[in-house]
């Protein structure tokens, strides 16, 4: 067996490549690209959106686009293929003229011009979900939106009515009270900007809010002006195959991905609650989702879709929830991240800043839970952000017993150790075993109290293979969460229902990059500008997907995913293509679905080369 550096996984001899000693050890690159050029493909001469589907146009000479097919189709960059794959799947192609892969669906008629064609049962059958309309969005940016129901809950949340003294502290089971004694020891001053919640205009106003008068009211007094909790939905958490919320790279057509091969379970890219607020498009974009992650899945259950949020204030949370509730058609559940280690979140006190924060976490918990109606609301988390300081055990005894929460997701990592150690997943253990035992005295909580349901705890942290899922659930976790196991192994979850590795041929890895393209196509569009944006997300995509290393090469068994292969050549060519770090590469296989890349194409992937251990989240 060849000499190994630490860290790097023990591949067979056969396939290592041998190198020169002397070479110079590149210097690791950590993080996010920050500086990068995005290239916006815009045809000079755009059709008329109705006439390139082959409608009439509603505006006739008042359109502000050309309406002459011929004189579009004389300077429209070429066809990519003579098969368009959303025809070939539909019968119908919804980008009409203006797809790249036209002379699949069009004919030249009888008075020689050219007319899109569609099979007598042609039907374009994906739908997107949770699309937030331009009037909403204009509604949101000119503050037009009655959001009085969010208001209202916001200060009842806030606690401006007064706490009914017969409350008591003392209602909450032994088993639980460590957790809710220890952070509510004393008083917790928080200077909350009522303006900002929206209840009051012109005043700023320093409210002392007392942890123990919050929690009592979350349990026992305050008249909700809601639906009553035991009307949410009930999600059954236990071994559902859940793909974890990832920012880009989990887009819709990722998820669609991830479901064909056994997913069950999937969230939006985290959407910031402010911009929702102002109702700006590009982060409304991120809160949709498509219907095929919502039918029935192949094991055997329906898919669940949820939107994650981030904020560290209530108003926002509360007026967000309201609105997706009340505007969204598509959300099983709402989740609110308190796990994001990013700078620019945490400096606005969301993500991992909040777990600092237990009383506003929790009142953002309430809050969009009060809202929500039906759907219910979950937590992600890590372990704390300092190394030395996990919070998560007494702060899972407050989720419990103040909110309604459905589940709590808990990565094992603190913010400070970012991707750098291997996932807790003793304190994980330790917090199931915790969650478990407060489950089992649900009925000891006092009859107002705001859970009406078990709280479910998903695990994650460093699944890579089925068998560190199964490892995962029997340190008693409802089931686990998978995020870079699944960029790079989107058959993972093939794997878990088989129970043992599955080996994907170079075929059928470029037969799912296929499907990735096909996917995108059908999601962003085949025209153009769909070409391209699914480009740059299929790049994205190859910038994990490239670090599977096949079962068959490796020496030991059980591989680490954080553990990197020496340079070595596959099987055979495409499996060594496939396995390419180089950005040309990955630009040559997405030539093979897209076409050939525009002049001036450039990419850099969003996170650095070991982007494996180093993305964000
Ligand atoms: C590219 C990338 C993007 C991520 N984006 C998010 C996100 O938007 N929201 C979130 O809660 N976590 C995000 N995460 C964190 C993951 O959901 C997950 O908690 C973390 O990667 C640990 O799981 P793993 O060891 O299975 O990768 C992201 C992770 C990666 C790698």
């Amino acid at each position: 067996m060849a000499e190994l550096e630490t860290g790097a996984v023990p591949i067979r001899e056969e396939f290592l490549v041998k190198q020169d000693g002397n070479k110079k050890r590149k210097r690791k690159e950590r993080g996010q690209n920050k500086r990068r050029e995005k290239i916006h493909v815009k045809e000079n001469n755009a059709l008329c959106p109705a006439i390139s589907i082959g409608n009439e146009c509603p505006y006739k000479e008042n359109c502000k686009f050309p309406h002459d097919v011929e004189a579009y189709l004389a300077t429209k960059a070429p066809d990519i293929g003579d098969k368009c794959p959303i025809f070939e799947r539909y019968g119908v192609c919804p980008a009409g003229f203006k797809c790249r892969w036209l002379a699949g669906h069009v004919v030249i008629n009888a008075d020689g011009k050219y007319e899109l064609i569609k099979k007598p049962d042609g039907q374009f059958t994906l739908f997107t979900v949770n699309t937030v309309g331009k009037e909403v969005q204009r509604k949101l940016r000119t503050k037009q939106l009655d959001l009085s129901k969010a208001e209202s809950i916001i200060s009842a949340v806030l606690g401006e009515e007064k706490p009914d003294p017969s409350s008591k502290v003392s209602n909450i089971p032994e088993e639980n009270r460590d957790a809710t004694s220890a952070i509510s020891e004393g008083k917790e001053t928080e200077s909350v900007s009522l303006e900002e919640t929206g209840v009051l205009k012109n005043q700023t106003v320093s409210v002392n809010v007392d942890l123990k008068e919050i929690s009592s009211q979350a349990r026992s007094n305050i008249a909700l002006p809601t639906l009553r909790p035991q009307e949410k939905n009930l999600i059954d958490w236990r071994d559902r195959k859940i793909l974890a919320p990832l920012t880009t790279v989990g887009n819709p057509p990722f998820r669609r991905l991830c479901g064909s091969l056994g997913a069950d379970t999937f969230y939006s890219e985290m959407a910031m609650c402010y911009p929702l607020m102002q109702g700006h498009q590009p982060e409304w974009a991120l809160v949709r989702g498509l219907n095929y992650e919502r039918e029935m899945m192949r094991g055997g259950r329906r898919g669940i879709l949820g939107v994650q949020l981030a904020t560290g204030k209530l108003w926002q949370a509360t007026k967000t929830a309201q609105v997706i509730a009340e505007q969204c058609d598509g959300v099983d559940f709402l989740d609110l991240n308190c796990g994001c280690p990013i700078d620019l979140v945490f400096r606005q006190g969301a993500g991992s800043s909040l777990l600092e924060n237990p009383g506003r976490l929790l009142r953002n918990l309430q809050g969009m839970d009060a809202v929500s109606g039906q759907i219910p609301v979950t937590v992600k988390l890590r372990m704390g952000n300092k190394d030395d300081h996990p919070v998560v055990k007494n702060l899972i005894g407050r989720i419990f017993n103040e909110t309604n929460t459905s589940a709590a997701t808990l990565h094992g990592r603190s913010r400070q150790q970012r991707y750098s150690k291997n996932a807790n997943w003793d304190y994980i253990g330790e917090i199931a075993s915790k969650v478990k035992s407060m489950n089992e005295r649900i009925d000891e909580l006092p009859e107002d109290s705001l859970r009406t349901q078990p709280l479910s705890l998903i695990g994650n942290g460093d699944c890579y293979s089925w068998q560190d899922w199964y490892d995962g659930v029997n340190k008693g976790v409802d089931t686990v969460m998978i995020a870079r196991g699944a960029l790079v192994k989107p058959w993972i979850f093939e794997e878990i229902e088989a129970r043992q590795f599955i080996d994907k041929s170079s075929t059928q890895r470029l037969e799912m990059l296929e499907q990735y393209c096909n996917n995108g196509l059908e999601y962003w569009g085949s025209d153009s500008q769909g070409v391209n944006t699914t480009r740059r997300f299929f790049l994205e995509f190859m910038s994990f997907f490239h670090r599977y290393t096949p079962i068959a090469l490796y020496e030991v068994q059980r591989p680490r995913l954080n553990d990197r292969p020496p340079l070595y050549t596959a099987r055979d060519e495409m499996e060594t293509l496939l396995a390419s770090n180089k950005v040309t590469d990955w630009v040559k296989l997405s030539e093979f679905f897209l076409g050939p890349t525009p002049e001036r194409f450039t990419f850099t992937p969003k996170h650095k080369s070991n982007s494996v251990e180093e993305a964000e989240g």
